[in-house]
């Protein structure tokens, strides 16, 4: 039985991991559950679950849930709020492996504390990885944890570089596949919508993250993500455009053998595979029916409509804390941008300036990237104010 502690467990992947350890009931315990700030939400998982710790970060929520686990009938529940709850939840010893689906760079410090923990750490917070970078890796491998990508694209990849050794992957090429977004094919993005960037043609998934595939953004991170997660340089990782989102990723060997990895997109079967690894399990996705699709297609991304992809190549090459800060920047123009308070075009304006103007060594602790995360959304905050 594996004790596993669901980070974001409130989410559309703590939802689609719930769903994949119901099937399981022999194989895995949620042993503990966190979430943001909605508490009703919370307690109706721990109603289904019945973990020993359920942890809310919003602190002002603790009275909430404590007295909402008393009406439920689940007083043996232990209650918790802070983001330090939620940390500890991703150390406690008593879990066996962490399952990470926190949004943003709020998932940095439970991801470091999980690695420092040497846990077995299904991570889908690709925001952890773009600002931990080589710091986090090295965290990992001091520590004994065991990181599985539950991102499809790096689930993918991960799946393809299975059977491979150093060598083999040293002249290997990582093709990451891209959706193109809701937006694909226009060169026109003024008066875009809050409901029109979170509408993802293909994936069911949680708003930031839809509007970053909207910008082309995600695809940006995920190439930081790629690199860090794989030890591949910036430029032998490649982005094609596959609408059909039926090809995850692939990877292009010295010989020049493609290896592929393909499915229903649904974030059930990565979430399974980081789950089971290296055993194969039941997922509930819907299989895969090539004869009915008939056709897969494909295309070049449009990195003049859309120009993040670029600079978040330019900020893997830069180094030092140009990530973190294009990451900053990027979740508070996406939350001002959800809030009608920024245009859709002027996130790629705000992202590009703060991250261009903002240069610094590499940070040497998660305290340090938190403290630089912090005052690039403070500079950010300012600039935008000042656009306004
Ligand atoms: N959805 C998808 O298909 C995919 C998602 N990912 C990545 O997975 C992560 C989660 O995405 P997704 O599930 O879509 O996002 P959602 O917005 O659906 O869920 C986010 C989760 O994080 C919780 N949360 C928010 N802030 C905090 C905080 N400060 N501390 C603890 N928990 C917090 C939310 O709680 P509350 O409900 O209370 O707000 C919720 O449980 C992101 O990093 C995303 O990039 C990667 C690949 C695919
Ligand atoms: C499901 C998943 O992994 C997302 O990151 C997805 O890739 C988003 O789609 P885009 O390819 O449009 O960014
Ligand atoms: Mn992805």
């Amino acid at each position: 039985m594996q004790n596993i502690a669901l980070l974001g467990a409130t989410g559309s992947i703590g939802r689609s991991a719930l769903a994949v350890a119901a099937l399981h009931p022999d194989r895995y315990r949620i042993h503990s559950i966190a979430g943001g700030s909605r508490v009703a939400e919370l307690v109706e998982i721990a109603r289904n679950v019945h973990p020993k710790h359920v942890a809310i970060a919003d602190e002002s929520k603790y009275e909430d849930l404590r007295q909402a686990l008393a009406d439920a009938g689940l007083k043996d529940i232990e209650a918790h709020a802070g983001a330090a709850a939620v940390r500890s939840l991703a150390e406690d010893p008593e879990a066996d492996a962490v399952l990470q689906a926190i949004v943003g760079a709020a998932g940095v410090a439970p991801t470091f504390a999980a690695a420092r923990a040497g846990k077995r750490l299904m991570l889908a917070n690709k925001e952890s990885v773009v600002c931990g970078g080589a710091l986090l890796m090295k965290t990992i491998a001091e520590h004994g944890a065991e990181l599985l990508p539950v991102d499809s694209e790096h689930s993918a990849v991960f799946q393809c570089l299975a059977a491979a050794d150093e060598k083999m992957k040293k002249a290997a090429r990582i093709i990451l596949t891209a959706s193109g977004g809701p937006f694909r094919g226009r060169r026109d993005l003024s008066g875009i919508t809050p409901e029109m960037a979170v509408k993802h043609p293909r994936w069911s998934m949680g708003r930031k993250i839809s509007v970053d595939s909207a910008t082309l953004m995600n695809k940006g991170l995920e190439i930081i993500e790629a690199s860090w997660l794989f030890g591949f340089p910036e430029y032998r990782i490649d982005v094609l455009v596959h609408p059909e989102s039926i090809i995850h990723s692939m990877v292009e060997f010295a010989d020049g053998a493609v290896m592929a990895e393909l499915g229903t997109p649904d974030m059930k079967t990565p979430i399974a595979v980081a789950m089971s690894w290296p055993e194969r399990i039941a997922s509930g996705t819907e299989r895969l029916s090539l004869a009915k699709l008939g056709k897969l297609t494909f295309e070049a991304p449009d990195t003049e409509t859309f120009p993040l992809l670029v600079l978040a190549r330019e900020s893997l090459r830069r180094g030092g804390v140009a990530s973190i800060v294009m990451n900053a920047a990027n979740e508070a123009a996406v939350a001002a941008f959800l809030e009608r308070k920024l245009s859709f075009t002027g996130i790629f304006d705000v992202v590009t300036s703060m991250t261009r103007g903002f240069e610094a060594p590499a940070p040497a602790s998660a305290e340090e990237i938190l403290a630089v995360d912090a005052e690039a959304r403070r500079r950010t905050a300012e600039f935008m104010a000042k656009r306004r």
